[in-house]
């Protein structure tokens, strides 16, 4: 059975129209990526599937159950933990944990299996009021609270957004490890690099998708060949490249700006020529990922 299932949603706040007919489903035990930048309507699919907003247009499912029929059944048996800290500030790690597990009939003790590798990581701070965690630490301690009544699925918003590498990387091991056992993920991220761990991705912007699929496959279908270029004056290089009338997209990657042409290859030579004026200009081709590929849709859906 598919964990989530959802069908041409709409919905506007006023003029802006938050999601756009949007559809993807999400299978049991699969780890989902929603990748997209600030505004792109990630939250908003949040709340509608969580039952806590009600969609203009379309439906969904989770775990079969319709979002507006049975949402009270919905609500008890999913995870989800907002974007925002979730916790209690005021209340210790330990008294949120139980706080969680109340509200949903349980105890922490029946349920410890399943969180234990990541408790154990934050059980020296349990005392401390989880408003005196580190950010890496609350993501942790949100999460186990998102997990104490052992929900079938888990939605995550942005739940690595102003975390340090090192606990985006504990994060993110801690939920391949859910996925192994079985629990649907949905998780949203503005990070690029955090679309690979996943196992399909939506490329989403101003509320409609512009991809899903696998990382992979997302990035073997671009084909355009793509040149990575630079000089010291950067400013200057990108303005060239805004001017010249060759260029299909250009964008700033790491220390370089990544380049395709609308003439492609054969456009390498006159493009060199064109950026002759900038003595210390490296320019050579390099290969996608999946930035690039979200780049690229990016630009496309605007032009
Ligand atoms: N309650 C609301 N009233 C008016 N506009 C809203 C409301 N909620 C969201 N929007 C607008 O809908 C669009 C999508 O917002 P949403 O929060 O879903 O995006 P997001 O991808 O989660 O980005 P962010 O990380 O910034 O929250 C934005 O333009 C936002 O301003």
């Amino acid at each position: 059975m598919e964990a989530i299932v959802i069908h041409h949603i709409i919905k506007q706040f006023g003029d802006v129209t938050a999601l756009n007919d949007v559809s993807f489903t999400v299978n049991e035990g699969e780890l989902f990526g929603l990748i997209g930048p600030d505004g792109a309507g990630k939250s908003t699919l949040f709340r509608i599937l969580t039952t806590l907003l009600v969609a203009d247009k379309g439906s969904a499912s989770v775990m079969g159950l319709d979002i507006v029929k049975d949402y009270k059944t919905i609500r008890r048996s999913v995870g989800y933990m907002p974007g925002r800290f979730s916790l209690y500030p005021d209340l210790s790690t330990e008294e949120n944990l139980r706080f969680f597990a109340t509200i949903f009939n349980t105890t922490v003790e029946a349920n410890y299996d399943l969180i234990r590798d990541i408790y154990v990581q934050i059980e020296p701070f349990k005392k401390r009021p989880a408003g005196k965690l580190s950010g890496g630490m609350k993501q942790k301690l949100a999460l186990c609270c998102a997990l104490i009544h052992k929900p079938a699925v888990l939605f995550l918003d942005e739940p690595t957004t102003g975390v340090d590498p090192v606990s985006r990387k504990e994060f993110w091991e801690m939920l391949q490890r859910l996925k192994e056992r079985g629990i649907a993920i949905l998780v949203s991220t503005p990070y690029m690099d955090e679309a690979v761990l996943c196992n399909r991705v939506a490329l989403m912007q101003k509320g409609r998708l512009m991809d899903i699929d696998t990382p992979q496959d997302i990035v073997d279908r671009f084909q355009q060949p793509l040149w990575a270029v630079s000089a010291a004056d950067r400013y200057a290089l990108m303005e060239q490249l805004r001017q010249y009338d060759d260029v299909a997209s250009s964008y700033a990657f790491g220390e370089h700006l990544h380049v395709t042409l609308k003439s492609g290859e054969a456009g390498e030579e006159r493009l060199r020529g064109r950026l002759s004026g900038f003595n210390d200009l490296q320019l050579f081709r390099t290969r996608a990922g999946i930035e690039d590929c979200f780049m690229f849709l990016m630009q496309e859906q605007h032009q």
